[in-house]
């Protein structure tokens, strides 16, 4: 049996809308078998246990590429990682699906590869990369449509509390309200904010992470897509930490630098919404994993 292990990811880290994304401690996985049966699917919600689901889907478009006939395949999911809710569920199952087929076959194809089918299928780079890679990918799609990746270390002593609402926000929504143009100023703010945040990350730098990630792209206008957005700040700033919108939502991602005040802000989050998810998770440094069992 194989067995492919994918790591949640956040993508955008504030001012890197489409281009940064993190790979965290919050794992899903997918096992491989053979099977009698031409499909069989278990370990995840009835609307999705049929040839549509998205792990099979990035399967066969893999069988198909390698030019491998399309094998009977018992596929099993456990998954972790909130459905819609900003931290690549979709992610995880193209690069799950894409490395199961890829292994079934002897593994021909490099992460390198494997990165330009799955940015194919998720249609941007920001979270496949990091579900690859692990650690914080930088990407961008160059000029003959290949993908170029960078990954960042990210300090250890940072720790990232995801807060995880009880309700969803649409990706196709949270697209829709952005405006369509920006202007040179704000262009020179995003670029310079961006690139000194990935270098904060590395060094762990909390004081200069808070200034960098402060983003006028895409948060202005979706943060009106989450009615606690001011709350879960407030939370966040009250334990010397800073926040931002992890993917497309709802889903809100605090930084610290310690241990103390992530658990500060596990506990007040719980406190004031009950019904919400609340993870303290480091960054993965490794990304998705195979194994044969
Ligand atoms: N366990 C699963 N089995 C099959 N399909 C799944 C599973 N989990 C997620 N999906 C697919 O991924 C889709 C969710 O993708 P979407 O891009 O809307 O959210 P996300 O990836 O969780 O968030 P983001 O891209 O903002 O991080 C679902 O509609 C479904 O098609
Ligand atoms: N970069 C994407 C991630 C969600 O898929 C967005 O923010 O819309």
């Amino acid at each position: 049996m194989i067995r492919i292990k994918v790591p949640a990811t956040s993508a955008n880290i504030g001012v890197g809308f489409d281009c940064m994304g993190l790979a965290v401690s919050l794992y899903s996985n997918v096992d491989f078998e053979p099977s009698k049966k031409k499909l069989e699917i278990y370990g995840c919600p009835e609307e999705f246990r049929n040839e549509n689901n998205l792990v099979y889907k990035a399967f066969v478009n893999t069988c198909d590429f390698l030019n491998e006939p399309v094998p009977n395949v018992r596929i099993t999911i456990e998954n972790n990682i909130p459905v819609a809710r900003g931290l690549g569920s979709s992610a995880f199952c193209i690069v799950a699906g894409i490395k199961g087929a890829n292994d079934w076959f002897d593994a021909p194809l490099s992460n390198d590869e494997i990165l330009d089918l799955a940015t194919n299928m998720e249609g941007h780079p920001d979270n496949v990369s990091p579900a690859i890679y692990g650690k914080l990918g930088v990407s961008f799609i160059d000029e003959n449509k290949d993908v170029q990746t960078v990954h960042f270390n990210v300090n250890p002593s940072l720790r990232f509390v995801t807060m995880i609402p009880n309700y969803e926000v649409s990706t196709d929504k949270a697209r829709e309200i952005l405006p369509t143009e920006m202007s040179y100023s704000e262009a020179i703010y995003q670029v310079g904010h961006a690139v000194a945040l990935s270098k904060a990350m590395e060094l762990g730098n909390l004081k200069l992470i808070r200034e960098c990630i402060i983003d006028k792209m895409h948060e202005p206008y979706r943060s009106k897509l989450i009615p606690d957005y001011e709350n879960a700040k407030n939370i966040c700033e009250k334990a010397n930490g800073t926040m931002y919108i992890s993917g497309s939502g709802s889903t809100m991602m605090a930084i610290v630098d310690n241990e103390k005040n992530a658990e500060k802000i596990v506990e007040n989050t719980k406190k004031d919404f009950p019904d919400w998810k609340v993870y303290h998770l480091n960054v993965d440094t490794k990304g998705a994993i195979s194994e044969v069992i």
